[in-house]
């Protein structure tokens, strides 16, 4: 495999704020690769860097063998971008913001185009002012998606959509994977880019903390679950079990919370012996999951590990 984006060192500081410090990787063509990390960790600015809207102090980085600000205008005939925020004029429709993006680039395949509006339940039809921030979202990335770039970029793309929304574009993004094609998108949910992504990169406080396999995050993968019981239970028969970190006995003994890592079979047989009046599953935040049991450099924190059993 050669790679499609390499990214050499890459630094960006807004004045005395950090922006990105040093940041390092490649996807390789073909793949989907997710850039994970909560908010403010650096992701939009990277993305930026990579698009040449803005100009890195330090390091590097190609596109398709180019370099991102040398080359820019080459650049951005093989991208598909979706920026973090679109702002467009609100008194043009959804389809003429289409029309003209599809003019500048040339070539679109209007039955392709249709089939994306279609999939997406988008409405053309309506003005940019009058769109929700999820309508907003389709359109930028139908218009990310409709000239069948060799790869896109795109930042957040799934905020603000439905789930029904969500997995249409999960298909598109495996798709274009099958296509050869490659994909290179933000999140801050995990659960999110477990969908498509085959690797993924972690970044955090402006500084890269992993880069990996997208099986090899079980490690930050982590729930919560609130059963409630029909009568008290005692929290340590779920201590020990495989995948529990930490149990906690809410208000009378009814209720257990369970932080559990990656597979949750263990409590669920555990939890069957038992009258179960309810339970709720809560996936954390990347940061909550940071803060709790990682290190600013990503590794886990000693403390939690003594947790785990
Ligand atoms: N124009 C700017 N001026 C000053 N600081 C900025 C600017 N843009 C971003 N930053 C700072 O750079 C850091 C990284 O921000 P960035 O937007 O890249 O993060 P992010 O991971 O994309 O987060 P989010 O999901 O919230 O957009 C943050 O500390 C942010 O406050």
């Amino acid at each position: 495999m050669t790679a499609i984006i390499e990214v050499d060192h890459l630094t960006k500081r807004y004045g005395s704020k950090r922006g990105i410090t040093d940041v390092s990787f490649q996807v390789e063509e073909g793949e989907v690769f997710g850039f994970l990390g909560p908010n403010g960790a650096g992701k939009t600015t990277t993305i930026r860097l990579l698009m040449a809207l803005l100009r890195a102090d330090a390091g590097t980085a190609r596109i398709a063998g180019l370099d991102i600000w040398q080359q820019s205008v080459e650049i951005k005939r093989l991208v598909g971008y979706l920026p973090g925020e679109l702002s467009l004029d609100p008194n043009l429709t959804g389809g003429q913001i289409l029309q003209y993006f599809g003019h500048l680039r040339g070539g679109i395949d209007q039955s392709y185009l249709k089939q994306l509006i279609a999939r997406l339940d988008f409405d053309p039809t309506r003005k940019i002012r009058q769109y929700s921030t999820g309508n907003k979202r389709k359109l930028g990335i139908i218009q990310a998606f409709m000239h069948r770039p060799r790869l896109l970029i795109l930042d957040e793309p799934t905020s603000g959509l439905d789930p029904l929304n969500q997995q249409e574009f999960d298909r598109m993004v495996t798709e274009v994977r099958e296509d050869g094609r490659t994909v290179f998108l933000s999140s801050h949910i995990l659960t999110e880019v477990e969908q498509t992504c085959n690797r993924v990169a972690i970044i955090r406080g402006g500084q890269l903390v992993r880069v990996g396999l997208i099986n090899d995050l079980k490690d930050i993968k982590r729930h919560e679950l609130t059963i409630t019981f029909a009568s008290p239970v005692p929290a340590e028969a779920f201590k020990g079990l495989a995948g529990v970190e930490q149990v906690e006995s809410l208000t009378d003994g009814h209720t257990l919370r369970l932080f559990v890592q990656g597979q949750a079979d263990a409590v669920i047989k555990e939890a069957a012996q038992f009258s179960v009046i309810g339970l709720t599953s809560h996936e954390p935040s990347l940061e909550d999951i940071f803060m709790r049991y990682y290190e600013s450099d990503g590794q886990a924190v000693k403390e939690a590990s003594h947790v785990v059993h």
